[in-house]
């Protein structure tokens, strides 16, 4: 097995994703968590100046839905054909657009604050609808099986509730499908042994 060392914030954040897929997968990983102060002098040491990396023997592969979709492929969670698999990624990419789209290192509190209150008022209704509309009766939104697309709904929408308490109760079915990640036994025993962020 390759030594694994994921480098990120002490956040869930942009590596969340992969922290659930090791605890799926029950791969071993270092989980390097770096201090906010100490990242202007680590920073230009990364490729590409990013984080989070994965180091696998080595080699660091950056990019955290790449990551996410390495690890996915390896745990086969990556979706079953070509076309779940196409399906998987669209279902993240879509999701990480509008996380993505959150000023999230804005300096000023006034803007940042404004943006977010927009995106979680005037866009996040259309997002959650389409979601909805996408998993239907479903019981993942790609296939018959759980899949990494599942675990991105469910770890994105934790902090869009953080931010926005009530945010997904006009959608039963969205809230369904995050509490069946949530029951998952090895992704229940994360959130409940991984240090406390509120993002
Ligand atoms: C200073 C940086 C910071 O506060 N965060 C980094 C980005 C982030 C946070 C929480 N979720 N999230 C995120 C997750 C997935 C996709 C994405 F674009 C963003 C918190």
């Amino acid at each position: 097995m390759p030594h694994y060392k994921l480098t990120y914030f002490n956040l869930r954040g942009r590596a969340e994703i992969s922290r659930y897929l090791f605890a799926y997968s029950s791969i071993e990983y270092e989980d390097y968590r770096i201090e906010q102060a100490d990242w202007p002098k680590i920073k230009p040491t990364i490729p590409f100046g990013k984080i989070p990396i994965l180091e696998v023997d080595g080699v660091i592969l950056h990019q955290s839905l790449a990551i996410g979709r390495y690890l996915a492929r390896k745990t086969g969670l990556a979706g079953e054909t070509p076309l779940d698999q196409a399906l998987v990624d669209a279902i993240v990419a879509t999701i990480d657009d509008f996380m993505s789209a959150f000023p999230w290192a804005e300096k000023s509190p006034d803007k940042k604050q404004k943006v977010f209150n927009d995106l979680l008022t005037n866009t996040a209704p259309g997002l959650l609808q389409d979601l909805d509309n996408f998993l239907g009766d479903k019981e993942w939104l790609v296939g018959k099986s759980v899949t990494w697309a599942d675990f991105y709904w469910e770890v994105c929408s934790t902090t869009l509730l953080y931010l926005k308490p009530g945010l997904i109760d006009d959608h039963p079915k969205l809230l369904a499908l995050k509490n069946r990640v949530k029951a998952l036994p090895a992704i229940a025993t994360w959130i409940q042994q991984r240090p406390e962020t509120t993002l």
